[in-house]
């Protein structure tokens, strides 16, 4: 038999595993070296196994039992690790630490503030310690650092100007200038704290916190002490809310990221993101802190009724509780540009409070630092409340261009030519960008005239200021042309429109997702026209109902599926489209081809028997874009002979997987899954099951491991998941990702069975596209019984071996059934595949998780861990 080489197909020249020799440690590396520890950590415990199984044999009986038993308790703490999927590379560790930084520093600063303007408005009041606490403040940063940080890495969003290698030089160099900042500012911080102490005596108002919050609470008339007297009086006055930064002028230039999304129109492909750019480090948290206070601030006057004219506007949700609320400074631009330059807070009507000087001094800071070309003339202050989210739309063109966006709490942004949602609020596009308070957004060329863009529903309340210098009517391009014209129907400025679909067959569109690449949510170009959400509201006083409230029910209960903020669910270990984690794990998980097979790839004479290659490319049988379509599913292709190669394994460790691939779209092989794995799964099923979907059948699903507060058990489905869903895009042939709609464990008891059928036999499973059944136990060992038969072509009869897999089209060209059980409990690991992006199991997996996180009032998971991997190889 050939020797295969060492179960490692996915180590690229690239990996380099830690070593003296001090090798470059590449982004791609993490998964070697875990994979590295793992392998470490397999070693170290078979040595122990083999220590305790020899004291065993030397000592009396019973007299090493307590060592061993110590030993056998000490190793549980490894599990965690040894099933780790959540690891950090080194430049996310340093963006967390210059995050926690720039924490600290906005908080102090923050707390700062407050104590001033506490003192300003009650002189001689005393306060306690409750100043010092700003929990709403931290944990939302806590969440912003999070999910910011993963979202280059788990977004895998191009970052043009240099990428992973650039980071990891430039963060050192970022992080040691940020401490550097922090410590100029520890002076000033200082003498800000000595205030603040030296009112931290006999306290006497708890609630002082309530200012911290961004929320109506911060509003509040105790927590606006800037808002005496009417109209601009109110506003920050001249040199006291200045926010300039002596620094600026000897620090370059600040670089932008920007983004590339690709999506086909016109049957070219377009980066509908071009002309976005994203700055990230513009402001520290203090004069975000600041821009917030007056931010809410100008909300409360508003409410109070003390602007003129349109500065504020509120309109109502449709049934009750907040609506949106708006401020317009400057040139009046929400409701369409003026008739003449001149024009502009001319009219009654079109009356606006000025900008005031701190927001003065940003637009001219914008200037300087060339992040725009010219003054912004018009502010607009967005406030989204809990739970709302907008309209996937253009900002009207007489906004001008560029405009920016700066988002002074974190916030959700998906961009796309169409833009897709599964629920209100939940958006998928081309590109989503997860946005850290302070995050400011450059929006030209088509990322603003061709790419529409959304804020996703979030349970946390979002202040954005929009900078724009705008167009008077008579040169601004509702004409296009100023926009190219392949462009023009896309720019519907009523962002509740959709984009127009590509003139496509529905077929093609639906394949129109985005290439099979990680990291970038699938392209949505091709969508179909998403369902307006009901509740958007109305135009009211000629401000275009970009903004959605949050629905008044509450969430959908577990176990539907809700639009949650991955923002905030701090489950990492699951992100939207992970890497393929092709850990080169010894003996579990990497198909390679069966001894003797060569390269040679399938063959096309039909009815010839054809082992699948899966190392080399092969020519697709099932080209994805006739997919739908029975007569290219390799009908006249391969097949195995009958009883042949289904339950042949390998004999050498390093080869790990047979397949066989059958006429009809089927693939019959071996995972050769080693025990361990099988094990932990049957374990947690023992644990976890529940009624499954036939009489005498019990299924252990994904979301029910959440629901039941076992989240960390997805954990070892995790690779073999991933294993099966690349098996069964390569023997397709799918040039696009699939997504896998359902993952469960799911024992047969005595007595189960099912008779014809095709998997998506239901108007409810029409989505399915593909199966793989992985069968964990063996017919004649745990069960009797369960036979496994396709009506049609061969093999007709698989008898079901632990470690043996199946793969078939979902669809009636693989009607199958399965034999009564006899006895004992036969226990498949059962995935079903689809091209739909909106049954992607993983989305509805890290909904449900952040639910569950955000929810933590259940009390801890009380189910033990599963045993590690290697506590089995004794
Ligand atoms: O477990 C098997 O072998 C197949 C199960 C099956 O056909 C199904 O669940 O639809
Ligand atoms: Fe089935």
């Amino acid at each position: 038999m050939m020797a295969m080489p060492t179960g490692n197909a996915v180590i690229t020249d690239k990996m380099q595993f830690p070593s003296t020799g001090g090798g470059q440690w590449y982004q791609d590396e993490r998964d070697g070296f875990i994979s590295w520890l793992r392998e470490e950590f397999a070693a170290a415990n078979a040595i122990i196994d083999s220590l305790c199984h020899h004291l065993r044999c030397i000592g009396e009986p019973g007299e090493y039992e307590v060592v061993i038993n110590c030993i056998q308790q000490r190793r549980c703490n490894w599990s965690p690790v040894i099933i780790m999927q959540n690891y950090f590379p080194i430049v996310e560790v340093v963006y967390s630490l210059q995050q926690a930084a720039w924490r600290r520093q906005q908080q102090r600063v923050f707390e700062a503030v407050h104590v001033v303007e506490k003192d300003f408005r009650k002189s001689g009041s005393r306060y306690n310690r409750h100043l010092h606490k700003v929990p709403s403040l931290r944990e939302n940063h806590n969440h912003t650092s999070e999910v910011n940080s993963s979202a280059a890495s788990i977004n895998g969003v191009a970052n043009m100007e240099g990428g992973e290698e650039k980071l990891d030089k430039g963060e050192e160099a970022k992080q040691r200038s940020e401490v550097e900042k922090s410590e100029e500012n520890e002076g000033a911080r200082t003498v800000s704290n000595s205030v603040a102490e030296s009112t931290v005596t006999n306290g006497e108002n708890p609630s002082a916190t309530e200012c911290n919050d961004i929320g109506p609470e911060a509003v509040k008339e105790g927590c606006a002490p800037h808002l005496k007297g009417p109209s601009k009086n109110h506003l920050p006055k001249d040199g006291v809310d200045a926010i300039t930064n002596p620094d600026e002028k000897q620090k370059p230039n600040p670089v932008p990221k920007s983004f590339i999304a690709i999506e086909t129109f016109d049957q070219k492909t377009v980066n509908v993101v071009e002309g976005l750019k994203l700055y990230e480090e513009l402001f520290d948290g203090s004069e975000i802190s600041r821009l917030l206070l007056m931010a809410n601030e100008l909300r409360a006057s508003g409410r109070r009724g003390e602007f003129k004219g349109q500065t504020y506007v509120v309109s109502k949700r449709p049934m009750k509780g907040h609506g949106r609320e708006m401020i317009q400074l400057g040139v009046p631009i929400a409701d369409g540009p003026s008739e003449d330059e001149n024009a502009a807070g001319t009219s009654k009507d079109r009356k606006m409070e000025a900008i005031p000087t701190l927001l003065q001094d940003i637009i001219d800071r914008f200037v300087r630092l060339e992040v725009m070309p010219t003054k912004a003339e018009s502010c607009i202050i967005d406030f989204f409340n809990e739970g709302d989210h907008s309209q996937p739309h253009l900002c009207p063109p007489w906004y001008g261009r560029p405009f920016c966006i700066l988002f002074l709490t974190e916030c959700d942004v998906v961009f796309g030519r169409a833009v897709g949602t599964d629920h209100p609020g939940d958006y998928r596009g081309s590109l989503k960008l997860f946005l850290a308070a302070g995050s400011l957004l450059v929006m030209e060329g088509k990322s603003a005239d061709f790419a529409k863009h959304a804020f996703s529903s979030l349970r946390k309340q979002r202040v954005l200021l929009t900078f724009t210098k705008s167009l008077p009517k008579k040169s601004s391009p509702n004409d296009s042309s100023r926009i190219p014209p392949y462009l023009a129907p896309a720019v519907t400025p009523h962002p509740s429109t959709w984009g127009t679909q590509p003139t496509r067959p529905p077929s093609f569109t639906r394949h129109q997702a985005s290439p099979k690449h990680f990291g970038v949510v699938p392209a949505t170009g091709v969508l179909q026209a998403p369902a307006i959400p009901s509740q958007h509201l109305p135009s009211l006083n000629g401000i275009q109902p970009l903004f959605v409230a949050a629905p008044v029910t509450t969430a959908v209960p577990f176990p539907l599926p809700v639009p949650l903020p991955p923002a905030s669910s701090g489950w990492q270990a699951v992100p939207p489209r992970p890497s393929p984690p092709q850990l080169p794990l010894p003996g579990t998980g990497v198909f390679l081809p069966p001894p003797g097979s060569g390269h040679s790839p399938p063959s096309e004479q039909p009815g010839a028997a054809t082992v699948v290659d899966i190392s080399a490319p092969m020519e697709s049988p099932y080209k994805m874009e006739n997919s739908y379509g029975a007569e290219n599913l390799n009908s006249g292709g391969s097949a195995s002979p009958k009883g042949g190669k289904i339950n042949e394994k390998c004999q050498e460790q390093e080869c790990n997987g047979t397949f066989t691939s059958i006429d009809g779209g089927k693939l019959v092989g071996n995972e050769e899954q080693q025990a361990p794995t099988i094990q932990e799964l049957e374990f947690i099923h023992k644990s976890c099951s529940s009624i499954g979907y036939r009489p005498r059948v019990f299924s252990t699903t994904l979301s029910h491991l959440i629901a039941t507060n076992c989240p960390h058990l997805i954990l070892p489905f995790i690779p073999i998941r991933e294993r099966l869903k690349e098996k069964v895009e390569e023997f397709f042939g799918c040039e696009y990702e699939l997504f896998i709609e359902f993952t469960g464990l799911i024992s047969w008891c005595k007595g189960a069975n099912i008779g014809w059928h095709s998997d998506d036999n239901r108007p409810y499973l029409k989505q399915r596209n593909f199966a793989a059944v992985c069968y964990l136990n063996s017919h004649g060992l745990e069960f009797e019984g369960g036979m496994f038969h396709f009506q049609d072509g061969d093999p007709a009869t698989i008898v079901p071996m632990a470690g043996d897999v199946v793969i078939y089209t979902a669809d009636s060209r693989n009607v199958h059934s399965v034999d009564e059980i006899i006895n004992g409990e036969r226990l498949t690991l059962t995935l079903w595949f689809t091209l739909d992006h909106s049954h992607d199991e993983d989305a509805k997996l890290i909904s449900l998780l952040s639910q569950n996180l955000m929810g933590r009032e259940k009390p801890d998971s009380y189910l033990p861990l599963p045993a590690s991997n290697n506590i089995f190889i004794v």
